[in-house]
């Protein structure tokens, strides 16, 4: 992995210390699939024994049993890696203990069934590194202590120095077994976490053609209060990708009170602007019905004969309007708020006889919050400029009254009309995500010269878990 430069960040993640320790309530969860993923292969050994000569065994089809775990907690070592510390792991494991033993005119052989009570105490210092641009976790410091490791064979009608022998022989081969095994099981769930989330973040950030690229351009960053990973964020449309090198990021943007923290570089909205763009989804048919409920506020005086004339003298259902971009509306986000410049051709259909087109460039600041599990966008002081209108109405206006008319109708009512669908056509794009599964937690989207700034708490995502858990078993 060669790290690219900082300036490649389109988009970076700030999971603080909070936020561990809620996630850190469910590491048992995963940790206990871990252990019962974990597979033990046989053990076999021999060993000379003084007056019964060579004593083979081998321990067989191990099966993990009851496990439960009592506590873990988690500590972030800055510059180094993610403690988890997991107390009184108590474990039981059944099995089969084959031994043989004797000289060359007699051999025994016998077979029991075993079963071993344990508790363990577990510390895995995680490492986050990265593989093939993404992040992944490094387990290989992990350490098993064991408080008790019982023995206990069934049908115990062995002698006492049989069961003595055993006991050492198989709990010193079985903790070095168990040891190997937990530790590899461990490192693949936290490489299975990762690689989950990775996908899941990539599912979440696509939509059909449209999709970011979020590989990682630097090594995840440990800190004392907070983990950060710092990502691409470049727009992969079709097989377009738009990358961009001058979006700065610096750890200071971001602090540590609030659970996560997303930071977007401006560019990353703005192409995918394009991207919506180019797909052609900023287009918008409007029904006679619609434009009415759009128009009806209007009460200005000076507008009501030629909203007559578009809206009562004719049926509703023969008029049809037609919204669309005719380029791809710039983004340029300022603390007032996200400043959309666009330019828009507006065609509204009255008969065959009579329709009225303009084009409009607007400038509005945008506002976002997200309560209640929608998205809300708030508008404000739009500057309007309505330029070649072509109409076949017959009204008494003359073309600078009907134009003073389109000013005021699109930024009265005409941008609200598209906010209120654009605000539903997010949401229901978020949903599909399964964001509304998601307990967030007094979200807030602030905007900052060239970057925007998402931060919030959340509520442990439970069907994140489940959907893992039936990836990892
Ligand atoms: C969807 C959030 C997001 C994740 C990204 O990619 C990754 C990849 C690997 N780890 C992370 N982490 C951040 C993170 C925090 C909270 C949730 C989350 O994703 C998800 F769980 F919601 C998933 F299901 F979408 C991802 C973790 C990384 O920051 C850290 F902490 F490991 F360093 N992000 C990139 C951009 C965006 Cl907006």
């Amino acid at each position: 992995f060669t790290p690219s430069s900082t300036q490649e960040t389109g988009i970076v993640c700030r999971v603080t210390k909070p936020a561990a320790l809620v996630l850190n309530e469910k590491t048992s969860e995963v940790i206990q699939a871990a252990f019962r993923h974990a597979s033990f292969p046989n053990i076999t050994g021999e060993k000379a024994v003084s007056f019964l000569g060579k004593v083979t065994y081998g321990l067989t089809n191990i099966q993990i049993s009851n496990l439960s775990i009592e506590s873990s907690e988690v500590d972030l070592k800055e510059d180094d890696a993610v403690e988890i510390m997991i107390k009184n792991v108590s474990a039981s494991f059944k099995g089969t203990l084959n031994y043989g033993y004797g000289t060359w005119f007699v051999q025994v052989e016998h077979s029991i069934d075993f079963e071993i009570f344990s508790s363990i105490d577990l510390q895995v210092n995680t490492k986050l590194t990265c593989g093939n641009n993404r992040i992944a976790a490094d387990t290989s410091d992990c350490y098993l202590s064991f408080h008790e490791l019982i023995l206990h064979l069934h049908g115990d009608k062995q002698p006492g120095w049989f069961k003595q022998l055993f006991t050492d022989l198989i709990s010193f081969t079985l903790k070095l077994v168990l040891k190997g095994q937990i530790c590899k099981e461990i490192n693949y769930v936290a490489n299975l976490l990762a690689d989950f989330i990775q996908d899941r973040a990539e599912n979440f950030l696509s939509y059909g053609d449209i999709g970011v690229n979020i590989d990682v351009t630097d090594f995840p960053v440990i800190k004392e209060n907070y983990l950060e990973s710092h990502h691409k964020g470049f727009l992969a449309y079709k097989n377009l990708t738009v990358s961009y090198n001058d979006s700065i990021f610096s750890p200071s943007l971001l602090k540590h009170d609030r659970m996560l923290y997303f930071w977007f570089s401006e560019q990353v909205l703005d192409s995918l602007m394009l991207a919506y763009f180019l797909n052609q989804h900023l287009t918008l048919n409007l029904s006679g019905e619609e434009l009415k409920d759009i128009l009806q506020n209007d009460n200005e005086a000076s507008h009501q004969e030629i909203l007559r004339e578009i809206l009562h003298n004719h049926a509703a259902n023969e008029i049809s309007a037609k919204v669309w971009s005719l380029t791809a509306p710039g983004i340029k986000i300022t603390p007032k708020g996200t400043m959309v410049t666009s330019s828009v051709a507006v065609h509204i259909s009255i008969t065959s006889a009579s329709d009225l087109y303009f084009e409009t460039e607007t400038v509005t600041a945008v506002q976002a919050s997200y309560a209640d599990k929608k998205l809300k966008l708030h508008p404000s002081n739009p500057l309007v400029s309505i330029k070649n209108v072509r109409s076949s109405l017959t009204v008494s206006m003359n073309e600078e009254q009907i134009k003073q008319f389109l000013q005021t109708v699109v930024s009265e009512f005409g941008i609200q009309a598209i906010v209120e669908r654009l605000e539903s056509a997010l949401t229901s794009l978020m949903n599909s995500k399964s964001l509304n599964l998601f307990e967030i937690i007094n979200p807030e989207i602030i905007p900052h010269e060239g970057y925007l700034i998402v931060q919030l708490d959340f509520g442990f995502p439970h069907h994140l878990l489940v959907d893992f858990l039936k990836r990892a078993l």
